[in-house]
């Protein structure tokens, strides 16, 4: 059912006109027994220095967002989509379409993409029927900025379905805002592929709704820039499976192709990470945690080549060496975690001020001390671990 909300044409003129309407054109609306809220297109085409924007969701969330500082500090956005003189080229690489290439150096931490997204969708929208969900995509690609509407027609097509639709799925990066799960598409950014063992990573900023990536390691020039797709601390079959279900290609990165004995090494180093992880995350007095554990994890992940996730493993590191006491390997990890968390979790992430606290005032943290004193199967109860993975 089409909804264009209670306002007559002239009223719409009218609103458009106003310099404090905060959308380019009227949204377009759809409805039906299965959504709680009209659905709508919102698109501004000022929005980052006239990249433009469109969002497809309820008229709450839309005027929700648009609080953020993303639409009212406009120099939050003077340093993203800045597309001159890139650290990479965009080439075609054999069997997998396009892909980016370094062409300098980028060290750990080094910077390659801030960019904005040119629509953010609500997953309410699937409560449309398929015609109102495309009609609404469409009206959205083609309200964009000239620029930005050719930019999202370089896009891979992969389902071959609608020609909108298709290059929404096979490009959408999944973002959470406020505790609601969006799908966005970053045209420059959905020219990386994916490695099972990537040696970039991103995360999404809800303050100024730029998605960022950077460097987790040195890539030199000619390497291919990689980030990940789905969550790698899986064994080989569910990270196949997974990948070809939701992205339709079959993986051929080295930790996938490798030979069947070296694949099983890998399988059974990313099974005892889940191992010792549930044995770290135990903060009861069976708790059978020491630091040689928490070393044991560091080692399997940086076996496994899993640099951002090696964040999380000196996360453990520090809060089991702050449970015995040891400061100064407690606050060593806890500046190492910090180092690769922030550039796969983001500047605001939980576990990264958690992190910084321990850097700073490691005796003032749940864990200090925790296990001190307390000889083996008689620690101290405490309910304030158990911090589990935060990627999935
Ligand atoms: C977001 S796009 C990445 C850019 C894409 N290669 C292009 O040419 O536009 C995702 C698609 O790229 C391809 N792709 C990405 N990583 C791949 C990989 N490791 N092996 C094979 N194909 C890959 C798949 O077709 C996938 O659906």
């Amino acid at each position: 059912m089409s909804f264009h909300a209670n306002v007559s044409e002239s009223d719409q003129e009218r609103q458009l006109k106003d310099p404090n309407f905060p959308w380019t054109f009227w949204p377009e609306c759809y409805a039906n027994e299965d959504t709680t809220e009209p659905i709508c297109v919102f698109t501004q085409q000022s929005f980052s220095h006239n990249r433009g924007i469109f969002l497809v969701t309820t008229s709450a969330e839309a005027y929700r967002l648009l609080k953020t500082d993303a639409f009212n500090k406009p120099p939050e956005h003077d340093q993203t989509d800045v597309y001159e003189n890139p650290p990479y080229m965009v080439v075609d690489m054999p069997g997998k379409g396009r892909g980016l290439i370094a062409n300098k150096t980028l060290n750990r931490g080094d910077r390659i993409f801030a960019s904005t997204p040119l629509l953010i969708s609500n997953p309410e929208a699937y409560e449309l029927s398929d015609h109102e969900r495309i009609r609404l995509a469409t009206r959205g690609v083609d309200t964009l900025p000239q620029k930005s509407k050719d930019l999202f027609w370089t896009l891979l097509d992969h389902f071959k379905g609608d020609p909108v639709e298709d290059r929404i799925y096979t490009n959408a990066f999944d973002i959470t805002l406020g505790g609601v799960s969006y799908h966005t598409v970053l045209p420059e950014i959905a020219m990386t592929n994916h490695d099972c063992r990537p040696n970039a990573a991103y995360f999404f900023d809800e303050r100024t709704l730029t998605q960022y990536m950077h460097a987790t390691q040195t890539i030199y020039p000619g390497e291919e820039i990689t980030i990940t797709y789905i969550n790698n601390e899986r064994v080989r079959e569910k990270r196949v499976r997974n990948l070809k279900t939701n992205w339709g290609f079959d993986c051929s990165c080295s930790a996938c192709s490798a030979h069947d004995a070296l694949v099983a090494e890998s399988d059974a180093r990313i099974e005892q990470i889940d191992d010792i992880t549930l044995l770290l995350d135990d903060w009861t007095s069976k708790s059978v945690a020491t630091p040689e554990l928490a070393e044991l994890l560091i080692a399997l992940y940086e076996q496994e080549r899993l640099w951002a996730s090696l964040g999380l493993a000196y996360k453990y590191a520090a809060e089991t060496y702050s449970s015995f006491g040891e400061k100064w390997k407690a606050v060593k990890y806890a500046r190492m975690s910090i180092e690769l968390s922030i550039l796969d979790k983001g500047w605001k992430d939980r576990d990264v001020v958690e992190m910084q606290r321990m850097a700073d005032q490691l005796e003032m943290t749940w864990s200090w001390n925790k296990r001190v004193g307390l000889g083996a199967g008689k620690k101290m109860e405490c309910g304030c671990g158990g911090h589990g993975h935060g990627k999935e």
